[in-house]
C-alpha cells in the first residue's frame, strides 16, 4: 500500500543520492581513481556508518560521490537517475538540492554545473509522471563572496528550473548573521529561502533563520523543542520544517524513531513535511520514510494526506503544479 501513495519529497541531496553502481561507473568511464570497483565495498563507503556518532561524521562520506561528479555528463546522469529512482517509488514532485562550487574542480563553470543538473531533471521529467526543481546550497564552510558568486550564477536559472537557496553542511551557533548579506541578495533576486537548521543541538539558530534571513522554510529543525522562541515564531509564522526522520537518527538528532518530535510537532499544529535528506547515504528511499511515519510514529492515513498537503502548499512551485499536486491524494 505505501509505494501506491502519492509522495513529495522537498529536502534531498543530490550527492547524498547517488546510485553506488554509478559511483564505480562514471569513475570508470571517466578514469577516475577511487578506492575499490567492488560495489559491496563501496557501499560500505558511501552509506553512513550504522554506528555514526554525528553530524559532521555523516557528511564525512559525502567525498566519494562528489568526486565522480565533475563533468556535464555525470552531473546530468546522476540527476537523471535520481529522479527516475524517485519517480519508480511513485514521488510526484521533488526538490533536489546539491551545492553547484563543490563540482568545479574540473573546471566546469558554476553555470555549467547547474545547468547539467536541471538537463538531468528535465530528461526525466519527460520521460515520467515526475516534476521538480533545484534549490542551491552554499556551504557554511565556504566564504561570504563564493555564497555570492554561486546565486549571482544561479539567478538566470530562476523559474527555468532552479527555485530557492540553502545552507548547507556543519552547523554551528550563530550562521545566519555571517550568511546575512549573501541570502538576502538572493532573496532579491527571487530566489526562494530554505536553511538547514536547528539539527545538531541548537534550537536559535531556527529562530535566527526565520528573523534574520527570512527562511520560509527550516531544513530539520528538531531542536526548536529546546528553544521556546524558535518553536513560537514557527508555529506563529506557519514555517515549514522539512523533517528527514531516518537522517535525524544517524546524525544523532535524536536517539531513536520514538524520540523523534515529528508527530507531537504535527499535533500541535507545526507544518512538518516527510523528506529524505540523503537516499544513498542513509540507504533509504520515501517509501520507507512512509514506513517510518505509520509503523514508528503510528500515524494514519488521514494524517499522511495532511503532511502530503503541507508539503503542496510549501513547494517552491507554482500554482498549476501545486494544483496538479492536489489532484493525486
Ligand atoms: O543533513 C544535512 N545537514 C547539513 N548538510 C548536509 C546534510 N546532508 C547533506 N549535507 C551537505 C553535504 C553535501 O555535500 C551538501 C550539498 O548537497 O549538503
Ligand atoms: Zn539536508
Amino acid at each position: 500500500m505505501i509505494d501506491k501513495l502519492p509522495k513529495i519529497d522537498l529536502h534531498c541531496h543530490l550527492d547524498g543520492s547517488v546510485r553506488p553502481e554509478t559511483i564505480i561507473d562514471i569513475a570508470r568511464k571517466e578514469n577516475i581513481i577511487i578506492p575499490s570497483d567492488d560495489i559491496e565495498e563501496i557501499k560500505r563507503l558511501v552509506i553512513a556508518p550504522p554506528d555514526c556518532e554525528s553530524l559532521d561524521e555523516y557528511l564525512k562520506v559525502f567525498e566519494l560521490p562528489c568526486s565522480v561528479m565533475q563533468t556535464k555528463e555525470s552531473l546530468r546522469r546522476v540527476a537523471f537517475e535520481l529522479y527516475e529512482d524517485a519517480a519508480k517509488e511513485n514521488v510526484k514532485y521533488m526538490e533536489v538540492r546539491f551545492a553547484p562550487l563543490v563540482h568545479t574542480a574540473k573546471g566546469l563553470t558554476i553555470e555549467e554545473v547547474i545547468g547539467s543538473v536541471i538537463l538531468g531533471m528535465k530528461d526525466a521529467e519527460k520521460l515520467y509522471g515526475i516534476r521538480g526543481n533545484i534549490i542551491l546550497g552554499a556551504m557554511r564552510f565556504h566564504s561570504i563572496d563564493k555564497a555570492i558568486e554561486l546565486f549571482e550564477a544561479g539567478k538566470k536559472f530562476l523559474s527555468k528550473g532552479v527555485a530557492a537557496v540553502d545552507l548547507c553542511a556543519s552547523e554551528l551557533a550563530g550562521f545566519s548573521q555571517e550568511f546575512k548579506e549573501p541570502i538576502a541578495l538572493a532573496k532579491q533576486y527571487g530566489y526562494r529561502i530554505t536553511i538547514h537548521a536547528g539539527e545538531t543541538g541548537i534550537g536559535k539558530n531556527v529562530l535566527d533563520a526565520v528573523e534574520i534571513l527570512e527562511a520560509e522554510r527550516i531544513g530539520h529543525g528538531v531542536y526548536i523543542t529546546d528553544c521556546k522562541e524558535a518553536y513560537d515564531i514557527v508555529k506563529k509564522k506557519g514555517i515549514t520544517l522539512e523533517i528527514c526522520p531516518t537522517s535525524n537518527v544517524q546524525t544523532k538528532a535524536v536517539s531513536s524513531y520514538k524520540t523523534h518530535p515529528f508527530s507531537d510537532f504535527y499535533k500541535d499544529g507545526i507544518k512538518v513535511t516527510l523528506n529524505t535528506d540523503n537516499r544513498t547515504v542513509s540507504n533509504i528511499d520515501m517509501t520507507h520514510e512512509c514506513g517510518v511515519l505509520f509503523n514508528e510514529f503510528n500515524m494514519s492515513e488521514e494524517d499522511y494526506k495532511n503532511i502530503y498537503l503541507n508539503s503542496v502548499e510549501a513547494s517552491f512551485t507554482d500554482e498549476a503544479t501545486k494544483q496538479w499536486l492536489r489532484s493525486f491524494i
